[in-house]
């Protein structure tokens, strides 16, 4: 394949960048009373509107061309269909079929992977009824009461974000408490109020090797011995999910407590697995399943609708077309929802984790931009801090904001408040505030023309700043499920675009590496310090510290 920079494509739509400058969206807006219109697309409940963004159909064909140079429908068949998209790992990419519910066989080297896929579901179906009905005991016969799930990146993440954000689905009488993090204190915390004979330990590592999972189990193990509970009794207060059953059983797992999972799913795909289990027995199975049913239904949007109304693709491209050709190098999601304010912690393992890469196709260095820095928090509250600098500030910032029109059980004053400053944000970072209106509104406040004309200058604001602006009806399981899979099919987008490997992470497997290797001197005082010298220093401070 021709380098990417070295397309015809590429060079079009550099020059369109190029052709834009002077060029306003206020004036668009102005001038094309259809734009809002022309630039929206829905699917799955959910409705983009892409309109405020730096582009027109000249720039949409160009982007569109580029999406069918690099191929994208050909590599999403190929994930699809169960090739070994992901080369560097030999393995295939299978997130979907995990919410596969055409009926239809999905094969991977021949063998078709969904009677393992339903079996595991039909397990969690049933262990959530054995739970919900209290058929599930403690050991000392109380029902479970509180669920303690222990995992780490996309097995912390996708269960602990999605139970958040689906608060109003909340089954009740069970308490999720979610523990990530190998610093002592969380787990301590999350234990501390708890009582170990009604407690289910969810442990969740797909390779069963990472630190700080086995760390916080093994700590937790040790305060159910330590409450009274006895070797016999763990079955029935710790399972887990995993795709090293061997490990998982040397660990001391009862082999009927595993959850089972496959390598062919991603660490950061793998909520719709039994790694969502949390979320099944916090919410209920049904709406468990409407979470898998709304991710499957923007599934076959994906693959079917065309270029110019597949959400995936339009908000993929809109990316590249800012990365690439404007500069910026993060891009911000701004949930107008309380309950979906870890949203943008979500996508951030996702998108920077798939997309973090500088090698493309088999040893390529590239020479262009790839993933963004993807960051943000929930509305209104960054439009008190620093929303600021996305208005004003020297760097481009495209933005994604997110409101659902209704919230159960909400009062409307402050949700109509809610959405007037969401959209009133999109507005202003559009068409932001000339000169002359800036000057204008200082009229009469006895400014002398020189302070008059400096306070103008700053109340300037450029405006022209691009932004996607999310609605869907309400965030129920469906939509929420086919909202996370929209940005899972965007990341895999720009990654086709730019050929990277969206689905190993080699910086993130260093990271384990070097942080066990620097454990063994850490706790072994009389260990030689081999490393450099500042790590050396580093180790040595702790060494004195904790004598
Ligand atoms: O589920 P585990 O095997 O414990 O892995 C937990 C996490 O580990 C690493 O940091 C990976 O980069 C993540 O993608 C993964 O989710």
């Amino acid at each position: 394949m021709t380098s990417l920079t070295q397309t015809g494509n590429w060079q079009q739509l550099q020059a369109l960048a190029q052709g834009l400058n002077g060029q306003h969206m206020r004036d668009w807006f102005k001038q094309d009373d259809q734009r809002a219109q022309r630039y929206t697309s829905q699917a799955c409940g959910i409705e983009l509107d892409y309109s405020k963004n730096l582009i027109n159909d000249e720039i949409l064909k160009a982007l569109f061309g580029l999406a069918e140079t690099r191929q994208v429908s050909a590599k999403r068949d190929a994930m699809f269909a169960g090739e070994i998209i992901n080369h560097t790992e030999g393995r295939a990419v299978l997130h979907t079929a995990l919410r596969n519910f055409s009926g239809k066989p999905v094969l991977v080297n021949g063998q078709d992977v969904m009677p393992e896929v339903l079996a595991t579901q039909d397990k969690i179906k049933s262990f959530v009824e054995r739970i919900h009905s209290g058929s599930h005991k403690g050991y000392t016969g109380k029902a479970i009461k509180h669920i303690v799930s222990i995992g780490i990146g996309g097995s912390f993440l996708g269960p602990k974000i999605m139970f958040e954000a689906l608060k109003p689905y909340w089954y009740q009488g069970i308490k999720l408490h979610f523990v990530a993090n190998v610093d002592g204190c969380h787990i301590q915390d999350v234990l501390a109020g708890l009582d170990h004979e009604d407690t289910l330990i969810v442990m969740s590592s797909k390779s069963f090797t990472t630190q700080e999972t086995l760390q916080n189990t093994l700590t937790a193990k040790a305060w159910f011995l330590q409450a009274g509970g006895t070797q016999q009794d763990i079955a029935k207060h710790f399972i887990c999910v995993s795709s090293n059953i061997k490990a998982a059983v040397d660990f001391g797992m009862d082999e009927d407590n595993i959850f089972p999972m496959w390598d062919w799913v991603g660490g950061r795909y793998s909520l719709w697995s039994a790694i969502g289990l949390p979320i099944a027995l916090g919410l209920g199975y049904d709406s468990y399943r409407e979470l898998l049913d709304g991710a499957y239904a923007m599934d076959r949007h994906f693959v079917e609708a065309p270029v110019e109304q597949n959400l995936p693709m339009l908000m993929g491209l809109l990316g590249i077309w800012y990365a690439n050709f404007f500069g910026a190098q993060s891009h911000v999601l701004l949930p107008y929802y309380h309950y979906l304010r870890g949203f943008p912690a979500y996508v951030q393992q996702l998108d920077m984790e798939s997309n973090g890469k500088s090698v493309a196709g088999d040893a390529e260095q590239v020479d262009y931009a790839t993933g963004p820095v993807i960051w943000g928090s929930e509305g209104t509250n960054g439009q008190h801090s620093f929303h600021q600098l996305i208005h004003q500030g020297q760097v481009l910032i495209p933005a994604d904001f997110m409101l659902p029109l209704n919230v159960p059980n909400q009062d409307n004053t402050h949700h109509a408040m809610l959405a007037s400053n969401c959209f009133g944000q999109t507005q202003a970072l559009m068409q932001g505030k000339s000169y002359e209106e800036a000057y204008a509104e200082l009229e009469g406040k006895g400014l002398s023309e020189e302070k008059r004309h400096s306070l103008a200058t700053h109340k300037t604001m450029p405006g022209n700043k691009p932004s996607n602006t999310l609605l869907f009806n309400q965030l129920d399981p469906k939509t929420l499920g086919s909202l996370v899979a929209l940005y899972e099919h965007k990341v895999f987008v720009q990654g086709a675009i730019w050929g990277v490997n969206s689905f190993d992470q080699w910086g993130v497997e260093l990271g384990k590496v070097l942080g066990n290797n620097i454990l063994a001197k850490l706790t072994d005082s009389a260990a030689e310090l081999d490393f450099d010298a500042s790590t050396n220093a580093l180790i040595s401070r702790f060494r004195a510290a904790n004598q």
